[in-house]
């Protein structure tokens, strides 16, 4: 996938006929806030109203290392990444216990994981580029027929979820270090450059002043080293991001292309979501977010996507958790469009001007 052609809106009629319908429910004007505004999203993107119930709601978790991890960016060593791969296919990861909780497929796919995860279903693996993304201070995170390559698994991915039935598609990730090359993608789609790294660069996993500071070098050197190629988003996934990176940006677009809207989590896959509509102009709009990451970066691409996260919980786990536990409140904007009875219904109580 190089440069896509732009994706098309979701459907505008949708839009406003749930947007006269939430107007005409029996609720004060008004009264469902972000739940109304979610139907009336829902409705553009199913192309339907009332919307749907969203019965076949999907997550594929992306993961990979990143050479950067050996040079002191994460509090973590890159070893939990494979371990964490383990987890997520035994059900006892974070994001397993919230996904069984609200009714939510989860799926891993090893990317680019520096193991090669024998014992685990051959699925897991199905797609995987490379053992572990480059140090991206230091050089390329992959080769360009490596970000090609990786780009159309991911859009692999969502299609085949999509052909499978999904309604809706969640972006998860999993990778020590990999706040990093995220936070450099940010960076990139925002046209900052290495001076600018102290606006892009949080904590991560938890790393101390020392860490940060590390961090920040790593990141200016990286934009240093991407110089004006950042300023091309395929380039950039080449130059600065990873394989499981550029698989979830892949995602994003496939999902867009498909017309099935896709419910975004924490920094690494609002920065993807930022590559991703970068890459095929109009993505954003079959994007909602699902919640507000402490890392600074994913408020700056939030803002730059023009999307507001339902959740501010302080989670910062990834694995797509905040995505998940977004989707209730999906299932209730439908519900509410779908269930409340009309203020018509009511007789002639409230004038129609109301
Ligand atoms: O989703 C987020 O915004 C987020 C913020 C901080 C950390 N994480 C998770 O922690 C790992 C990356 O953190 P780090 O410090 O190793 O770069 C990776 O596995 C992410 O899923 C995730
Ligand atoms: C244990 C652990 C679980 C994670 N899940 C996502 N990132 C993670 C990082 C660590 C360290």
């Amino acid at each position: 996938m190089t440069a896509s052609l732009p994706v098309p809106a979701p459907h505008a009629p949708s839009a406003r006929a749930a947007a006269e319908r939430l107007a005409g429910l029996a609720v004060p004007a008004g009264a469902l806030g972000r739940l109304g505004e979610l139907g009336t999203w829902l409705s553009a993107v199913q192309g339907q109203v009332p919307p749907r119930p969203l019965d076949d709601v999907r997550l594929v978790i992306f993961a990979g290392d990143h050479g950067v991890a050996r040079h002191g960016v994460s509090a973590y060593p890159p070893e939990i990444t494979a371990a964490m791969v383990r987890t997520f296919v035994a059900g006892r990861a974070g994001v397993n216990a919230l996904a069984g909780a609200h009714g939510v497929r989860v799926r891993v796919l090893d990317l680019g994981v520096d193991d090669d995860l024998d014992g685990l279903p051959p699925e897991v693996g199905e797609h995987k580029v490379r053992r572990g993304s480059g140090a991206i201070h230091l050089e390329d995170a992959l080769t360009a027929a490596e970000t090609a390559q990786a780009l159309a698994a991911g859009r692999r991915v969502a299609e085949r979820e999509v052909a499978d039935g999904a309604q809706l598609l969640l972006s998860g990730d999993m990778g020590i270090g990999n706040t990093t090359p995220a936070a450099a993608l940010v960076a990139a789609g925002l046209g900052l450059g290495a001076g600018d790294v102290a606006e892009v660069a949080g904590r991560g996993t938890g790393v101390d002043d020392a860490g940060l500071a590390r961090k920040r070098e790593v990141l200016g050197a990286a934009l240093e080293r991407a110089g004006e190629r950042a300023a091309d988003p395929v380039e950039t996934l080449t130059a600065l991001g990873s394989a499981d990176l550029a698989a979830s940006v892949g995602y994003v677009v496939g999902a867009a292309e498909a017309g099935v809207p896709v419910l975004l989590d924490g920094l690494m896959s609002v920065a993807c979501a930022l590559t991703a509509e970068r890459i095929a102009p109009g993505t954003a709009a079959w994007c909602v977010a699902g919640h507000r990451s402490p890392e600074p970066a994913q408020t700056l691409a939030l803002a730059r996507l023009g999307l507001d996260p339902l959740l501010d919980l302080g989670m910062r786990l990834g694995e797509g958790s905040g995505a998940v536990a977004a989707v209730p409140l999906l299932r209730s904007a439908v519900a509410l469009l779908n269930d409340v009875a009309l203020l018509s219904d009511l007789g002639d109580l409230v004038p129609t001007d109301a």
